[in-house]
């Protein structure tokens, strides 16, 4: 059974001061890179075979410190960038206008088709996301991948692997560095397809990993 391994990238700086990153980027903090080199001692005795990472800077540079940890390469692929949200991207979550919180909710209140002008739709989103974790099933045999991705591609992913709307990420804590495990399922007793074997577990960190809206 394929075993795909999710972790978020590290706390950056503008989730540490609630500014939207979406497809903008901002370096890993301090406690970012601390929390990158726990998730990667975490995970090294796993047998990860391939480390596949969106190619934002914030990705890369978790992805650098989980690969050196695994002794593994890194591919990037695009498809697991966080969802592009638009003119909103670089702003401040508490200076919306009004206007602008409507385009915001609109993502979040079930209109999978819903955008931030210049952005993309959960709908869309979800397809990048699948076919990039599709891509898995075609890796050789016994291999075990851990891929590198962001908080709403990985929330989105999981809730659709679950049966639940794409929005439905909402409701799913993956915190910077958190761990959480897909497995590919083929048994004919139990129906066929992606599986959620863990989400979002951050017990080997011993730093603060706080949602965005917690702080
Ligand atoms: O700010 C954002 O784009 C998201 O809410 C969180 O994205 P991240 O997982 O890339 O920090």
């Amino acid at each position: 059974m394929l075993q795909v391994y999710l972790v978020r990238h590290g706390e950056t700086q503008w989730n540490a001061e609630r500014r939207i990153q979406g497809q903008s980027d901002s370096p890993l903090t301090a406690t970012g890179e601390r929390q990158a080199m726990l998730v990667g001692a975490r995970v090294r005795t796993l047998g990860i075979t391939h480390v596949i990472s969106s190619d934002l800077g914030r990705t890369r540079r978790t992805a650098e410190i989980i690969a050196d940890a695994c002794g593994c390469d890194i591919t990037f692929d695009a498809r697991l960038r966080e969802l592009d949200m638009g003119v909103l991207e670089k702003r401040h979550i508490d200076s919306l206008t009004p206007e602008e919180e409507g385009w915001r909710r609109r993502l979040v209140d079930g209109t999978a088709d819903g955008r931030i002008p210049g952005g993309e739709s959960m709908r869309e989103l979800g397809e990048r996301v699948h076919a990039a974790l599709a891509s898995c099933l075609a890796l050789p045999a016994g291999s075990r991948p851990l891929l590198v991705s962001h908080g709403i591609a990985l929330g989105c992913l999981v809730s659709t692997i679950l049966g639940l709307p794409a929005w439905a990420e909402r409701r799913l804590r993956l915190r910077n560095c958190s761990v959480s495990r897909v497995d590919y399922q083929e048994s004919l007793w139990l129906a066929p397809g992606w599986v959620v074997e863990t989400a979002g577990d951050v017990s080997h960190l011993d730093v603060p990993a706080l949602d965005e809206l917690q702080r």
